[in-house]
């Protein structure tokens, strides 16, 4: 579905650098601090931008080269400034009615009432959730094969995000070839709907696995100082200074549980990687 190879970009203080796919019919979640580069990705991915280097396919077409048709298959919550301030549901039905023919109005309006939003509202009166619906039911709205969803539940009550997130998996189950690409700070909503995860960390990708994989291999590792000198040389992916010595993570959690059974030895979460693998360079 997505290929994105040696996507470089340059600026000031920051060098993005990264290579990953999307598979058809796969969930692709990118985690990273602030600053990380998601947004760069992103915008890249949507051509809003020459990047300086990189080769980047969508539907086997380089992204700068997409038809029109191939643009109708792509939704999106990218993008600050959405709607007009003034328009209502009502009229953000007629716009897309108008820009994609596989937008359906009954379809889209009984959607926007299912979430209870209110049709004859200005959007610009609508609530933090009812925006983040909103915008997600428009990337929905046209069948699009692709999303590409950043930060689709940021600033939401539990609540609404688990409505979000039911939203997503709804859409998902339709079709099996539909595939997503989507950053997220919220570890839990990656582990409940991403097939695959990758960390960006000042403009690298320190890891890529699939869930199955993190869930089943990943571990956290607590170490003194002179348990870390003997252990460091083995399995470890990187470790970072902690209180008591030293936090490390591994992808051969069963070799550690084997080999060292003295060894605190915990399954890692989504947020261990996070703090073990990314810099602590401050955005
Ligand atoms: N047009 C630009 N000119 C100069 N620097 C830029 C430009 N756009 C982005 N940057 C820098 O690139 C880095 C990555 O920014 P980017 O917006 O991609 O990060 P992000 O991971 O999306 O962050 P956030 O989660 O805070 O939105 C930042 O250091 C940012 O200051």
């Amino acid at each position: 579905m997505l290929s994105v190879k040696n996507l470089q970009q340059h600026y000031p203080n920051f060098d993005l650098n990264v290579s990953f796919a999307v598979p058809n019919g796969q969930v692709v979640g990118l985690i990273g601090r602030n600053g990380a580069g998601k947004s760069t990705t992103f915008r890249a991915i949507l051509n809003l931008f020459q990047p300086d280097a990189g080769e980047l396919t969508l539907f086997d077409t380089p992204v700068n080269q997409l038809t029109s048709m191939q643009k109708q298959l792509i939704g999106t919550t990218f993008a600050d400034s959405f709607f007009a301030e003034n328009f209502t549901i009502q009229q953000i039905a007629k716009i897309l009615n108008a820009s994609y023919q596989g937008f359906n109005t009954d379809t889209f309006l009984n959607a926007c009432r299912t979430q209870q939003l209110p049709l004859n509202q200005a959007y610009k009166q609508f609530s933090t959730g009812m925006k983040a619906k909103l915008k997600l039911l428009v990337a929905m709205s046209h069948q699009a094969q692709f999303l590409l969803l950043d930060e689709p539940t940021s600033g939401l009550d539990v609540v609404v995000r688990q409505s979000v997130l039911a939203m997503l998996q709804d859409y998902l189950d339709q079709d099996s070839g539909r595939s997503v690409l989507l950053s997220s700070h919220i570890s839990t909503d990656l582990e409940t709907l991403c097939d695959r995860i990758m960390v960006l960390d000042q403009g690298q990708i320190r890891m890529q696995a699939t869930i199955d994989d993190i869930q089943t291999n990943y571990a956290t590792l607590k170490l003194t100082a002179e348990q870390y000198d003997r252990v460091k040389a083995d399995h470890l992916l990187a470790a970072k200074p902690a209180p008591f010595g030293f936090l490390a993570l591994t992808d051969q959690r069963q070799y550690y549980l084997e080999n060292y059974p003295q060894l605190a030895v915990a399954p890692a979460t989504l947020d261990d990687l996070l703090v073990v693998l990314t810099q602590e360079a401050d955005a």
